[in-house]
């Protein structure tokens, strides 16, 4: 569902974010994406989302081109980034009716997911204030559920569980594993270790750009924790 193939970043000016980074994500698989502050994620996650430029490496979506077939690739994948710039002077009712329209989501699907998880995420009754009004808990309910009105076969998050209070996380993973079971992909950034053991079946860990450790969770813990896989990773790269 998602390939990322020999991707190195490099900004303007500066020393490369991420180098030489190779990964898959399959059908069905809650893919976490670990590492320090700096390390490279969200430069990963942008790129694969098509809102960051890239000159090294390919990434494919669905077996198509992020360079070359953006839109084919957008039309199948929903990113939720870790601040959600949403047009504010929308209500939030308007704001997901727009989503529906640009990915064409037929009006009964529509509904039916507006209801569902409006009421799950407990936002229903503010779906009529602007959005500009909302808390920042509330505008990041507010992305998820139109990043879900299309349901996306990849969906991109970075640092989905910062903000959300504690019944929304509860939800947000259980909604990840209906959409796994769907037979969608997810891949999101966390530094929330004991989430990440839990919630996914496999992890990379990112040190200075470049990736230290890949595979399937519970091969690469053991009886250990993700925690202590971390620290060894960490230690051992210094
Ligand atoms: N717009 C930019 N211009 C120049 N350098 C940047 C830019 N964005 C990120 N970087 C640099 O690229 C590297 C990777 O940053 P990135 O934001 O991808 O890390 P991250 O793993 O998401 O970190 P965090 O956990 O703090 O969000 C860092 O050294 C950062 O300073």
């Amino acid at each position: 569902m998602l390939e990322i193939k020999n991707f190195s970043k490099t900004y303007k000016g500066s020393k490369k974010a991420v180098e030489d980074l190779n990964l898959k994500v399959e059908a069905g698989d809650i893919f976490g994406f670990i590492g320090h502050n700096g390390a490279g994620k969200s430069t990963t996650i942008k790129a694969i989302a098509g809102v960051l430029d890239f000159e090294e490496g390919e990434i494919f979506i669905d077996n198509k081109s992020i360079r070359s077939q953006p839109v084919e690739c957008k039309k199948v994948m929903a990113y939720i980034p870790d601040n959600p710039d949403l047009y504010e002077h929308l209500t939030g009712i308007q704001y997901l009716n727009f989503i529906g329209d640009i990915f064409e989501v037929p009006v009964r699907e529509r509904e039916e997911r507006i209801k569902k998880y409006g009421d799950e995420f407990e936002i229903t009754s503010a779906f009529g204030d602007a959005i500009s009004s909302y808390s920042h808990g509330m505008k990041q309910k507010i992305a998820i559920i139109s990043a879900l009105m299309h349901e996306p076969k990849l969906l991109i998050l970075d640092e989905p569980f910062v903000g959300l209070d504690p019944k929304a996380s509860i939800l947000l993973k259980q909604t990840m594993h209906e959409l796994c079971e769907r037979g969608s992909a997810i891949f999101f950034s966390t530094h929330v270790l004991d989430v990440a053991e839990k919630l996914c079946n496999k992890i990379a860990i990112i040190k200075g750009g470049r990736l230290v450790v890949e595979g399937e969770m519970e091969k690469l813990i053991g009886d250990e924790s993700l925690e202590s896989l971390f620290m060894e990773v960490i230690d051992h790269e210094k």
